[in-house]
């Protein structure tokens, strides 16, 4: 089987490198391959790529994600997030391919403080939201078999991401403000991952299990608690850091370029279901992460 990776090197990528090298050839390119067109700004170029190398598998880990930039560049990060992956939906759709692409916990506005099924009404607060909806809806509508996986809060070793943020932030400053009532999972790179192999080989063998589903680690936390969480770990594991205060604000005041949704919360219940995989608890994968970036 051959599996075509776009977005090789970003947090997900660089495990699906990982993760799916065994399940068959793996062809893993980044924007900036030369052999074969895979920069998702260009969206017309990326048939070319699917029909020249005619994989069985196309897996979509790369996304325009920087949230707040998105709402001064929403033509970029449409054409990323929405053109690009539905040109990928047609491809794959015309040589009867799959395609495994990413969501997010954006596509929702948030509200309530249940656990939203994937059904859900969406509503996007932000431009990155509504452009991975789009990409989403472009998918679904080319008809092509697909697997789309909505997570939340990715963070993994290697990558920039919100707990990275905060160790280096605690090593400059006395005082961090940090939401919290903003309350989701953080889920890792490398479980996202893995649950992506295991979910794509039954997919291959049982294909009335396309279609989409929450992915994301057990538990749940507020932005705040998993910096306090990341910080603890750090000092207690020998690391010296200046932050001796860790304030809880409210979303309203820390002011930022993109409104984000305050509850975050996805049920996994069908994946579970589905699948028959487990959810470990968010704060395994990211002691975990800790112990590999600060080396203890
Ligand atoms: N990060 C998060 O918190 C969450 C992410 N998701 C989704 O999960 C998926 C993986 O995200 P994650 O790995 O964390 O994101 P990262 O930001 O770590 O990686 C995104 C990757 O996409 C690549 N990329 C950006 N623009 C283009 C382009 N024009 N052409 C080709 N590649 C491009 C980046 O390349 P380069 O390094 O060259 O910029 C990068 O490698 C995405 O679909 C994202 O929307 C969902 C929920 C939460
Ligand atoms: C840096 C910082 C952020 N925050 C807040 C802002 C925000 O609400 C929250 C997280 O900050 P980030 O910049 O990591 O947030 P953000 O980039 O919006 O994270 C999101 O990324 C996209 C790609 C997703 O799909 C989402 O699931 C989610 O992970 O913490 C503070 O409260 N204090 C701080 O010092
Ligand atoms: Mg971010």
């Amino acid at each position: 089987m051959k599996i075509l990776l776009l977005g090789k090197n970003g947090q997900l990528g660089w495990e699906l490198q990982r993760a799916l090298a065994p399940l068959g050839e793996l062809i893993a390119l980044d924007r900036h391959a030369t052999d074969f067109a895979a920069d998702l700004a260009q969206p017309d170029s990326l048939a070319a790529t699917v029909r020249a190398l005619q994989p069985q598998v196309i897996v979509n880990a790369a996304a325009y994600t920087a949230v707040d930039k998105a709402e001064s560049e929403p033509e970029l990060a449409r054409t990323v997030n929405a053109t690009s992956p539905g040109v990928l939906a047609q491809a794959a759709a015309e040589a009867g391919a799959w395609l495994l692409h990413y969501s997010t916990d954006y596509v929702f506005d948030g509200s309530g403080t249940a656990a939203r099924s994937e059904d859900a009404a969406t509503a996007p607060l932000n431009v990155y939201g509504q452009t991975k909806l789009e990409g989403e809806a472009a998918i679904r509508a080319s008809g092509c078999r697909h697997l789309i996986l909505r997570t939340s809060w990715v963070y993994a070793a290697r990558g920039g991401n919100f707990a990275k943020t905060m160790l280096r932030l605690a090593g400059e400053r006395e005082r961090l403000t940090v939401i919290d009532d903003q309350i989701g999972a953080p889920t890792g790179a490398d479980l996202l991952a893995d649950l992506s192999a295991h979910m794509l080989r039954q997919a291959l063998q049982q294909p009335e299990c396309a279609g989409t589903y929450h992915a994301v680690a057990g538990g749940e936390t507020s932005w705040h608690a998993y910096a306090r969480h990341v910080i603890e770990w750090a000092r207690a594991h020998g690391h010296e850091l200046k932050a001796t205060d860790i304030a809880a604000v409210p979303s309203s005041a820390f002011a930022t370029a993109a409104q984000r949704p305050l509850n975050s919360r996805l049920s996994t219940a069908r994946l579970q279901q589905v699948f028959g995989l487990h959810l470990p608890h968010w704060q395994t994968g990211v002691d975990r992460m800790l112990a590999e970036v600060l080396g203890r």
